[in-house]
């Protein structure tokens, strides 16, 4: 028996998978090749932000961009999941950011070197609250949007993902096991763009839920 509660699922200490590139508008945006398999990453669960703290840009970085995405909560743990079993093992949804160090991560991706310093970053990870698997019948047709300051950054629907996420579910699962308190990020759609100190982001899911978070700079 467990204490823990499904609805406090960054509190868990459970990994974050991130796909990367999984709208093809956003892999052109940056000038990326539009993959054939999912791009995966990993932030730790001290990325994890609640609204009312402020993302804050690293110290080593003059270009932070938000990019709003859908997460996905497992619910249910497994190995080598089969697409067509993979909805029973969500337990729900969350809004979330994958904030991204971009200087960063252009340099690591010109010298072939892993991400981790622009993408784990305490506060790369700012979270909604939980949102039941009820609210959302469909995943693959949810439209998320992200403005900053009040002018609409991003505007995208999940519909337009590459892979879909019960294919990711499966995926993943047969080299990572999904353990519950997982929360898989699905990547962004077009127009990430960067933020600065001050800055006020508000994203959403369309007719489910709304976050707000303050930009603010990591202390020297
Ligand atoms: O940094 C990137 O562009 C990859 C990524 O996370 C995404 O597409 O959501
Ligand atoms: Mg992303």
């Amino acid at each position: 028996m467990t204490s823990r509660n499904i609805s406090r699922f960054w509190e868990w200490g459970r990994k974050i998978i991130c796909v990367g590139r999984n709208y093809a508008d956003h892999a052109k945006e940056l000038k990326n090749a539009v993959p054939t398999e999912p791009v995966l990453f990993l932030k730790p669960p001290s990325a994890y932000l609640k609204e009312g703290s402020p993302i804050l840009v690293p110290r080593y970085s003059s270009n932070l961009h938000h990019e709003v995405e859908l997460g996905v909560v497992i619910g249910k743990g497994g190995a080598s999941i089969p697409e067509s079993e993979a909805m029973e093992h969500i337990a729900g949804y969350a809004l979330c950011l994958d904030m991204t160090a971009r200087d960063v991560q252009d340099e690591c991706k010109s010298k072939g070197l892993p991400w981790t310093m622009a993408k784990a970053f305490n506060t790369s990870c700012p979270v909604s609250e939980f949102i039941p698997k009820e609210r959302i019948p469909d995943p693959g047709n949810v439209t998320l949007w992200l403005k900053v300051n009040d002018q609409l950054r991003q505007s995208g629907c999940t519909s337009q993902m590459i892979f879909s996420v019960p294919y990711l579910i499966s995926y993943i699962s047969d080299f990572i096991t999904l353990e519950e308190g997982d929360l898989i990020l699905t990547g962004t759609p077009k127009g990430v763009s960067a933020v600065q100190e001050h800055d006020e982001l508000q994203a959403g899911i369309q007719d489910v839920v709304t976050i707000s978070f303050r930009v603010d700079r990591q202390q020297l």
